[in-house]
């Protein structure tokens, strides 16, 4: 028996190859959970399998196909790496893991091989620094899942949020640190998006409007994405030393209108528009470079921003292996 604590990291999860039936398969697994979509059962089948997946599917294999590397997705390789160097880290007294919500390597394979080693503990630390309930509810549901079905249930904590870990925020600072931040015309923070109604939802009978939370996190909002979004972004703005007018919070990949605004493709338009030539993008909700950062900021923004009139589109690294983002997520588990 193993009195070692456990530590399973989990990310969203990637196709297995981008292939269109892999790609359709990751889609469908994904895109019919009912966290991520949000609507009555029978409906989210009928638009899930009947619409969104066969008409996304080939369409998303072109892209995971300019995205695929030799050592295949890079969330997925960015994810073992960081799972490897957290591991060194915490020799002799932590074993650690990585699971992916959607496919491979899958919670419950990777949950069966916990079991056994019969921890007496086991932390749960999604890579999801902003709570979602389509992300961090969503990966933290699936180990509950499987967890409520074992005999023995261990000592068990969950991390759900870390939006302002003083070691993120300094990791995201040393990535803008890589560019000279003078050279360009504006910087935005894009965020992933979500629907406005799964925002509202953090709220008890209210709506996220009726709060403040693109100037302060309290009580009421401390789980709204949206108020932990701008959060991170004036954490990193003040440390950066970015003037609120030169930076624009955005939300990007969203599926349909009612998502949260502004949308970052619409942004990066707008500047162009305004005749700015350079831009930087964060993007922290990501915590490695995936099919949104590399492709859809990297390139399809670079695209737009060109089109209007704009010249350069720069993405900044996501944190990937960075030794503070080690350093964080080693300090969120032994303070925990
Ligand atoms: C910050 C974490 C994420 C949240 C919150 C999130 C919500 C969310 N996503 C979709 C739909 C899609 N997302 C896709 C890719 C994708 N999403 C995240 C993270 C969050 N999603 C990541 C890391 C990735 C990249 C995965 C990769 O393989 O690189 C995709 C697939 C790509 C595509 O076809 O465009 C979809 C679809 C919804 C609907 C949603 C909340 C409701
Ligand atoms: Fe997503
Ligand atoms: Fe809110």
């Amino acid at each position: 028996m193993s009195s070692k604590t456990g530590v399973l990291l989990i990310n969203l999860g990637t196709p297995d190859s981008p292939s269109v039936s892999d790609v359709r398969s990751y889609l469908s697994q994904f895109l019919n959970d009912p966290r991520v979509i949000d609507i009555p059962w029978l409906l989210r089948k009928i638009l899930v399998n009947g619409i969104i997946v066969p008409f996304r599917a080939p369409k998303s294999a072109k892209v995971y196909k300019k995205l695929w590397t030799e050592n295949g997705s890079p969330l997925l390789y960015h994810s073992v790496n960081v799972k490897n160097l957290l591991q060194k880290e915490l020799e002799g007294t932590h074993d650690v893991y990585l699971a992916m919500r959607y496919k491979n390597p899958s919670i419950p394979s990777v949950l069966e091989e916990m079991r056994k080693k019969n921890y007496d503990r086991l932390i749960i630390v999604p890579m999801f620094p902003q709570y979602a309930s389509a992300s961090t509810g969503s990966a933290l549901d699936e180990v509950m899942r499987v967890i409520r079905t074992w005999w023995v249930i261990p000592e068990l904590k969950i991390i759900s949020q870390y939006y302002d870990h003083p070691l993120y925020i300094k990791g995201f600072e040393e990535r803008g640190k890589q560019h000279n931040l003078a050279e360009y015309d504006h910087i935005l923070f894009s965020y992933h998006g979500l629907p406005e109604r799964q925002v509202d939802k953090v709220y008890d009978s209210d709506l996220c409007a009726n709060h403040n939370c693109e100037h302060e996190v309290d009580e009421d909002n401390k789980y709204c994405y949206k108020a932990t979004c701008y959060a991170t972004t004036r954490l990193l703005a003040e440390k950066l030393n970015i003037p609120k007018e030169k930076y624009t919070v955005c939300f990007q990949s969203r599926l349909d209108k009612k998502w949260l605004e502004p949308f970052s493709d619409k942004v990066v338009e707008d500047c162009a528009r305004k005749g700015m030539k350079k831009i930087l993008v964060f993007s922290p909700a990501f915590t490695a470079d995936c099919l949104e950062t590399t492709i859809e900021i990297g390139e399809e923004y670079q695209e737009i921003f060109e089109e209007h009139g704009g010249e350069k589109v720069q993405l900044v690294e996501s944190l990937n292996s960075h030794p503070l983002w080690i350093e964080c997520l080693k300090d969120i588990v032994l303070k925990n």
